[in-house]
């Protein structure tokens, strides 16, 4: 059995995964399709609802059973702090649509979490991330449904929990690789004693696991697809009737009629898979393999509910077999994870408050000092005062990795492109114990005031605030030592969290988003103080997958900007980013770059690359990569003549005539605060230049 399919998620049937794409599995998406009304575009192309077939019986008997087997808290002081709660309280579901049921009323608890890291498709960049509901969200209490399907109401729509069982640890683990149905075994509970033993097991376990993990990606990778199938147990029913591939003008009538009946698709994507397991034994005479990938294609987009255009571009990204994979892995909702603000406290007493308030959790593994992984809680997790006092952010684990690589100083003078809503500024200020300085910028005005309540309520004393297109740098500011720009992207690595970017994305915004990038990518390069004593580092990142958004964007900079080269992420697990991809060729250094995905490491997908930025060379005259470079500024925004001089960091230094006016403008704003005087105004008050803004991402987009 593939080791990946052991390690995947703890969706409910997640224990059978041994059986690449059985029955039961892709009787799980049909149960979950028939109760959701959600339909999507092309979900409409999917058949009417129909009545469940036996894998689906199947799989609810087995749903009910694990429900019967989870227990319920242990610790005693976990007891003490449901005093209140009804017994069959819980964790309902872990999406970013958590229901809620009190006295009838269906209420959301969160928007989303504080890090939200989907801002791709810049249209929904307003209304989505803004947490503030989280904020003022109602402290009610999850009621966890005793029917046997977990079943929750949620804005009206019947949904099935996603998450009826205890979900699996972040990152595949030795224990998870064992797991058996029992996955919330008592031992597994976190103590106070047990919880720094606990870790270390974890971690070595982990290490163990991401290195062979590795190991066995560049064997999937390389290996030919009838290698990768032939161990694999697909279901092979010898008695079953032969298969027969539809032909093109058979797929067509199909369509006609509204798409292949349900558990048509579902057998034929079954079979499909088989057969280009070993395309040679099991091809039916005179069909090619593209006719099969053509036709996988089409099916797993209906299947999923992806347009075609997307679904083709994520399925080339994989092995088949993991492809199949992937997709399943976008209908599971990931783990909570928190972040402990050790501005405010420490993991291990945060830990200890949480378990007390009835908060089920573990650390998330050795990988970092702060994660927190949420297992289940008797109280809303984005409502606890400990939340509201800012002493953890609610954020997803693949958001702690770029941070991590970039490794911010204290002191330092950083630069976060594209913060909004601060889970990574607020990250890097507590790393950088709130010293030195962090610019967080973000285009996007509206998403500036989540930024600014975060800020404020982690207690980040060493942020500012700023609202520019990141276009606009190093014109409006330059010289840092390290910057990370979290690219605006399209998502693709959080469609569980977003559905809508299975059927939104078209050809068109991946060439704009990636247009975008590129120019964002080398402000950002720009932007970076290349004699930086402590620092000298860039990290690019997105929540996305696609290649064109990530290895070919660090592919372009490295083109385009000679005096940047990849640098190891220090990230201890994740894929090695692509040196080839589909006729592509890519600079042999983005090995070092690494992917993050949701079947592989149970955490959002992700990309990290980590640069290090040196001085520029005297670029050749003849150099026709001269043209594409901005012009070059100093920190003022003066032209500069020479790359050295924009770089400069006596550039930055403050010009007494041009800042006269703010130094004075600042005492008199001190003599008001702390005297109530009312200084006269020395030649009028001054506005300060108006930060020039991306009108809106989309307009950015569409630009
Ligand atoms: C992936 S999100 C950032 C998430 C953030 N780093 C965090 O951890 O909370 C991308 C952000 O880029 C912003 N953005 C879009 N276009 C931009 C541009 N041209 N310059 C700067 N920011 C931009 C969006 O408003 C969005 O907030």
């Amino acid at each position: 059995m593939g080791r990946r399919a052991k390690n995947k998620q703890g969706a409910p049937d997640a224990h059978e995964l041994d059986t690449l794409i059985s029955t039961k599995k892709l009787g799980k998406r049909k149960a979950n399709d028939e109760e959701n009304d959600d339909a999507s575009a092309s979900r409409s192309e999917r058949p009417a609802k129909k009545s469940k077939d036996s894998s689906v019986k199947k799989l609810k008997e087995k749903k009910g059973t694990k429900k019967a087997e989870k227990k319920p808290l242990k610790s005693s002081k976990t007891k003490k702090g449901k005093k209140n709660d009804d017994s069959d309280e819980g964790w309902e579901d872990v999406e970013d649509d958590f229901g809620l049921k009190k006295g009838g009323k269906n209420t959301t608890l969160f928007a989303d979490s504080d890090e939200d890291a989907f801002a791709g498709d810049l249209d929904d960049l307003d209304d989505e991330f803004d947490d503030d509901e989280i904020i003022r969200g109602p402290a009610e209490e999850l009621i966890f449904s005793d029917d046997e399907e977990e079943e929750v109401v949620l804005k009206g729509k019947t949904k099935k929990s996603k998450q009826a069982d205890r979900p699996k640890k972040i990152i595949p683990t030795g224990s998870d690789a064992s797991s058996s149905d029992e996955d919330s075994d008592d031992d597994e509970h976190i103590t106070m004693d047990n919880m720094e033993a606990k870790s270390r097991a974890l971690d070595a376990a982990a290490a163990a696991e991401a290195e062979a993990d590795a190991a066995e990606m560049g064997e999937a990778v390389e290996g030919d697809l009838d290698e990768e199938f032939d161990g694999m147990d697909v279901d092979e029913d010898e008695d079953a009737e032969e298969f027969h591939l539809p032909t093109a003008e058979e797929r067509e009538a199909e369509k006609a009629v509204g798409g292949p009946e349900l558990h048509a698709l579902q057998r034929r994507l079954r079979e499909v898979v088989r057969v280009l397991g070993n395309f040679k034994k099991r091809a039916e005479a005179g069909r090619s393999r593209s006719e099969y990938i053509e036709t996988l294609i089409a099916d797993i987009g209906n299947y999923y509910g992806y347009n075609e255009y997307l679904t083709e571009k994520l399925f080339y990204l994989f092995p088949v077999a993991e492809a199949i994979e992937f997709f399943e892995a976008n209908e599971v909702a990931r783990p909570v994870t928190i972040r402990t603000n050790t501005l405010r406290t420490r993991r291990r007493e945060l830990a200890q408050i949480l378990v007390n308030r009835g908060v089920n959790l573990e650390p998330i593994g050795k990988w970092t000092k702060e994660g927190l992984q949420v297992f289940e809680s008797s109280v809303p997790i984005g409502a606890t005062p400990e939340y509201l006092a800012g002493h953890y952010m609610l954020q997803a684990a693949s958001s702690f990795l770029p941070v991590i690589a970039l490794g911010p100083q204290p002191n330092e003078r950083v630069l976060d492109m594209a913060s909004a809503p601060g889970g990574k500024t607020t990250h890097m200020a507590a790393l950088m114990q709130n010293t030195g300085v962090i610019f967080a910028n973000d285009a996007n005005k509206a998403r500036t005031k989540s930024l600014t309540a975060n800020v404020h309520r982690l207690g980040c004393k060493n942020v500012v605030v700023c609202s520019y297109d990141g276009r606009e740098f190093p014109k409006v500011m330059g010289g840092f030592d390290r910057i990370l720009l979290d690219a605006p992207c399209s998502g693709t690595g959080v469609i569980s969290k977003d559905s809508s970017v299975k059927v939104n994305k078209s050809d068109r915004d991946f060439t704009l988003l990636s247009h975008l990038q590129k120019q964002l990518i080398l402000c950002a390069i720009d932007s970076i103080n290349p004699d930086s004593k402590t620092g000298g580092y860039f990290v690019y990142s997105t929540c996305s997958v696609t290649v064109e958004e990530n290895e070919g964007v660090v592919d372009y900079a490295l083109k385009k900007r000679p005096n940047v080269k990849l640098v190891e992420t220090g990230l201890s697990f994740g894929r090695e980013g692509f040196t080839q991809y589909r006729g592509k060729t890519f600079h042999p250094s983005v090995h070092m770059t690494r992917r993050f995905y949701p079947h592989v490491h149970n955490m959002d997908g992700f990309f990290v690359a980590k640069f290090k930025v040196e001085r520029r060379k005297k670029q050749n005259k003849d150099d026709d990569d001269e043209k594409d470079l901005p012009v070059l500024t100093n920190a003022k925004g003066e032209l500069a003549e020479t790359e050295e001089e924009a770089a400069a960091p006596e550039s930055l230094g403050f010009d007494d005539e041009e800042d006269k006016k703010y130094i004075e403008d600042g005492k008199r704003w001190r003599m008001r605060n702390k005297k109530g005087i009312r200084p006269p105004p020395a030649g009028g008050i001054t506005h300060h230049k108006k930060a020039p803004v991306a009108e809106s991402a989309e307009a950015t987009v569409e630009a």
